[in-house]
């Protein structure tokens, strides 16, 4: 033990002195790491001496007083990347790290011997390459090499990045080196990065969480039937807001924008949100509004989420009693009064766990989401009934800009017959438009009708079919 101690820090010296590339140096060390051995074989002809001569007074002179000497001689600095770092009292993995590890692995796979591969993201393909431990690596920046070595000390969990480079480059690596590194890697941890779609579940320990599966919803806004206006103008939209966050910053908003999405069923409203996520390549967070029990529950959920985001509560009218104006806290009322806040379907009166859910406790949870948590994120409430909705929840500044989504046009209808059947005209067209404007259908009712069931079906019998379905829903329409 006492030579392999003292060989590492001899090891390290002698590198430093030298200005030697860490592998270098590391034959040199065992050498010397070999002459420390000998002479702790013929310590026992040496009478006189203490026991562990070496290891403690030998090695920690060294430690103690070459290290500081040699220091003027010195021409190389180490930053240490640490895969945790501390954040108050508790430990956090450290996204430095992981940006370093993305960043080092295109350099890794050219040069390190010693590999280990790993999947980018979960349910990813695409691999991250990282060194093993004490393999190095070397990187060219503005005309500065670099040296990356990884330590996974006692082969424990605890492990780090090295970085060594000559001292006349301090400015330059940590000015601008080492944001280099953290940006490329995130560029390449985006790259690699599958969407997530979050829910919310109340485990064991009875402690709101989120659990995910990958997000492989085909929806696009290529797919979307709507106004092609008025598209076009949720897409700008969403591009301000995605390339605003110098805008943002210099206006003094947080990085958040508000959706209403409101509609009769079945116009679309989940088939938007999807592909949002997928045009901004964001994840997916879906609440249940009805298996959040308490105020603080909400916001401990709300807070867990990351950027780049689309926070979703669907059916905001029916997921909880939200839709009244706001009540005090239920702790403001007798002990043995009932609860003011329930679940809009009546829970049964033996439900146990009394729901604390408000409105005023949604209001907060969104204001906290705003501005305690940092990266860009969208919020999305999707309602059948926009006119039951208390304006506080609505209210421009939380829900940012309203969207319509209303029964089908013969704009979308076209969109459709394009993409389900494959034709940009037809001479049905005509009537369809005329029936269109009397009947109330939904998109999805639309759609419908327009996929092939079978194969003789075809643009013909389609079409035909969607005739049938209009005329009833006018002759309903007009029966009404
Ligand atoms: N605008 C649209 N463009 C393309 N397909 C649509 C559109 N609207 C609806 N659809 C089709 O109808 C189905 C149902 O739509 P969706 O679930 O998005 O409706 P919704 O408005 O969310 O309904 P609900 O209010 O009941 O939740 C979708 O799977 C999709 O195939
Ligand atoms: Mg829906």
């Amino acid at each position: 033990m006492a030579s392999k101690g003292i060989g590492k820090c001899t090891e390290v010296l002698v590198k430093r002195i030298a200005g030697l590339r860490p592998a270098q140096a590391a034959g040199l060390g065992s050498a010397l790491a070999a002459l420390m051995v000998t002479l702790r074989m013929v310590r026992p002809f040496l009478p006189g001496l203490p026991r562990n001569f070496f290891r403690y007074y030998v090695g920690r002179l060294i430690k103690r007083y070459l290290r500081r000497a040699l220091g003027f001689l010195d021409p190389c600095l180490t930053v240490n990347i640490g895969e945790y770092s501390a954040a108050g009292d508790r430990m956090r993995h450290s996204q430095v790290y992981d940006q370093a590890k993305a960043y080092l692995s295109a350099r890794c796979s050219g040069q390190a011997r010693s590999l280990w591969a790993d999947l980018a993201s979960h349910g990813s393909h695409a691999f991250v390459l990282s060194m093993s431990s004490r393999e190095e690596v070397a990187d060219e920046f503005r005309g500065a090499t670099v040296w990356w070595q990884h330590f996974n000390p006692g082969g424990g969990a605890w492990e780090f990045y090295q970085l060594v480079f000559h001292e006349r480059h301090r400015d330059l690596v940590v000015q601008s080196y080492l944001p280099h590194v953290c940006r490329e890697g995130k560029a390449v941890m985006d790259r690699n990065r599958r969407r997530r779609l979050f829910t919310n579940y109340t485990g064991d320990r009875q402690i709101a969480s989120w659990t995910y599966v990958m997000f492989e919803h085909p929806s696009t806004f290529e797919t979307l039937a709507m106004d092609p206006a008025k598209k076009r103008s949720i897409m700008d939209d969403l591009d301000a807001f995605r390339d605003g966050k110098e805008y943002y910053t210099r206006i003094g908003k947080a990085w958040k924008r508000g959706y209403l999405l409101y509609g009769p069923p079945g116009t679309g409203k989940s088939t938007m949100i999807a592909a949002m996520a997928n045009y901004l390549d964001y994840d997916i967070y879906d609440i249940e509004l009805t298996s959040v029990a308490t105020n603080i529950e909400l916001r401990h959920l709300l807070i867990q989420t990351s950027g780049k985001s689309i926070i979703v509560v669907e059916d905001i009218d029916c997921s909880a009693d939200l839709t009244g104006k706001r009540k005090k806290p239920p702790t403001m009322a007798p002990a043995n009064s009932p609860p003011t806040q329930t679940l809009a379907n009546s829970p049964p009166t033996d439900q146990k766990k009394v729901t604390t859910l408000t409105l005023s406790g949604l209001l907060n949870a969104v204001d906290g989401l705003w501005s305690a948590c940092e990266g860009e994120r969208i919020i999305i409430f999707t309602t059948n009934y926009v006119e039951e909705l208390d304006p506080a929840l609505i209210r421009h500044g939380r829900m940012d800009r309203h969207i319509e989504m209303s029964y089908c046009c013969f704009e979308a209808f076209k969109f459709l017959a394009k993409n389900y059947l494959g034709v940009d005209d037809h001479p049905l067209f005509e009537a369809v438009k005329e029936l269109l404007q009397a009947a109330k259908i939904t998109t999805a009712d639309v759609a419908e009708h327009l996929m092939r069931k079978c194969a003789d079906d075809n643009a013909d019998s389609c079409l035909a079919n969607l005739l049938k379905a209009l005329a009833l829903k006018g002759e309903a329409v007009l029966g009404n």
